[in-house]
């Protein structure tokens, strides 16, 4: 029994660590995941780029589908990634949709709104979270990336509830530093986050107006200042730029508006450690290969 599937990264608008309420908008970058059932006891992770890394995630999501939709098989998956890990663009989202969904494949539960549908894709989503806080990579769920990674565009949640508040999609130009440092999520520091809430709450009104850039930027600052994160980034982007945040718990950060403004910001970014690259906002979402 086999099955493939894709979905994507992310970037954020407002980090959901102080108060729960998040926002974040899908990229044009992909983890892929490929399952194979049998009739063995264990389910066994391989991550292609990263043989050492924790497998327990997308080993945890196999389980949780065929507990619920297969038969009691084990297996493999084994995952595929252009998002870098724990560098604040979503890999463990897109990690656990990519698998969800290729273990539903496998299984030959069919996704989808229609009547005849085993799941739909947001309870798809939701599976994998429950997957990322028992395996301990989240601190709130971190719906609002698995959400942004599952069904494409902006989204706004309560990853106290699991539950989509707002979503939309946008077409937008998106630039992403990745320093060459990881910062795990399980690993930050919630209280300095939560000492910041007055300002999340302002940047969940922006974003609920659809003012998205300034939201991001408003965030960007909150948070790189209670992570001990460097704002100079995000101040030589300011000038050319709609918006510009640290993504998640860092450390990368990203940056939206037009194509010339954002090459500029490039130019001066690519100083830095690191990588950058230009790429765009994805509205399709996570899918079935
Ligand atoms: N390609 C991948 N395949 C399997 N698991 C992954 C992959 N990428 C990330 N993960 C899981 O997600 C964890 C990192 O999560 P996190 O710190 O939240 O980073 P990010 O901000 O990139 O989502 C890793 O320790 C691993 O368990
Ligand atoms: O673990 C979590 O609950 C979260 C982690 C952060 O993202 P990263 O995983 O990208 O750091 C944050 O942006 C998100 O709103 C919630």
């Amino acid at each position: 029994m086999h099955g493939r599937a894709a979905a994507l990264g992310a970037g954020t608008i407002l980090n959901a660590l102080a108060t729960g309420t998040g926002s974040a908008f899908a990229i044009d970058a992909e983890t892929t995941a490929t399952v194979e059932l049998d009739d063995s006891d264990d389910v066994r992770g391989t991550i292609a780029e990263a043989p050492d890394a924790d497998t327990r995630l997308v080993e945890r999501c196999v389980e949780l589908v065929v507990e619920q939709y297969g038969d009691g098989e084990g297996g493999t998956v084994e995952t595929e990634s252009d998002v870098p890990m724990a560098a604040g663009l979503k890999s463990s989202s897109a990690a656990a949709n990519a698998t969800v969904l290729a273990t539903l494949d496998a299984v030959g539960a069919s996704v989808g709104r229609g009547p005849d549908d085993d799941i739909t894709r947001i309870d798809a989503c939701r599976l994998g979270v429950r997957a990322a806080r028992e395996v301990g990579v989240t601190v709130t769920g971190a719906f609002d990336d698995a959400s942004a990674s599952m069904l494409g565009g902006v989204v706004v949640t309560d990853n106290t509830e699991d539950e989509l508040v707002a979503r939309d999609e946008p077409d937008w130009d998106v630039l992403v530093w990745t320093p060459p440092e990881q910062a795990f999520s399980a690993d930050a520091d919630v209280s300095r986050c939560e000492d910041v809430a007055s300002m999340a709450n302002l940047v969940a009104e922006l974003a609920l107006e659809g003012r998205y850039a300034e939201a991001m930027t408003v965030n960007g600052l909150a948070f790189s200042a209670a992570l001990d994160f460097p704002t100079d980034p995000a101040v030589e982007a300011m000038p050319l730029a709609d918006g510009v945040s640290l993504s998640g718990t860092g450390p990368s950060v990203v940056a939206v508006g037009d194509r010339d403004g954002l090459e500029q910001v490039q130019e001066r970014w690519d100083a830095r450690d690191g990588e950058t690259r230009l790429t765009t906002t994805r509205t399709d979402g996570a899918r079935i290969l």
